[in-house]
């Protein structure tokens, strides 16, 4: 099976979290997500986060450090995830492909249901910002 390559950016302002909701069409449907999606041939990770986060959530990054890369294996899919923790950004965060989002305390994210492959990153996360 071939290894879908994403950019995942992980929204931080203070001790807060900007995560989006996947619309109930999409692989991992209706679960919460950091907002992010495929690297396309040509793109660095890094552009295609910028791009990504315009697109999808209307912001524009202005710093974002490599935070953590894993693979994972959903069966129908594999994904090799690269999340960035995006700690300088413009712009209001909304949802221009009509989906829920919200900022969220850290301390509260176990409360959010992600992917699979996300629960490793939601511990990192509510270790590192406790
Ligand atoms: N964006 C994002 N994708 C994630 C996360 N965790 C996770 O397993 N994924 C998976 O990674 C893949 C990302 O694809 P995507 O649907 O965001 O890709 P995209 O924005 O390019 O969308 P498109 O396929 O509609 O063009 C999906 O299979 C999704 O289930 C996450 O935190 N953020
Ligand atoms: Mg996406």
């Amino acid at each position: 099976m071939k290894i879908v390559h994403v950019a995942a950016g992980i929204i931080v302002r203070d001790q807060q979290v900007f995560i989006s909701k996947r619309n109930s069409e999409q692989h991992q449907g209706n679960k919460w997500e950091f907002p992010g999606g495929k690297v396309e041939s040509g793109e660095s990770v890094l552009e295609a986060l910028t791009r990504e986060l315009k697109e999808e959530v209307n912001l524009d990054v202005l710093n974002a450090d490599a935070f953590h890369q894993l693979e994972f294996d959903y069966g129908d899919k594999i994904v090799q995830l690269d999340f960035y923790l995006v700690n300088d950004f413009t712009g209001v965060g909304k949802g221009l492909e009509g989906q829920q989002t919200a900022w969220v305390n850290i301390s509260e994210l176990a409360d959010y249901n992600f992917p699979a492959a996300n629960q490793v990153i939601v511990e990192m996360l509510m270790t590192q910002f406790a």
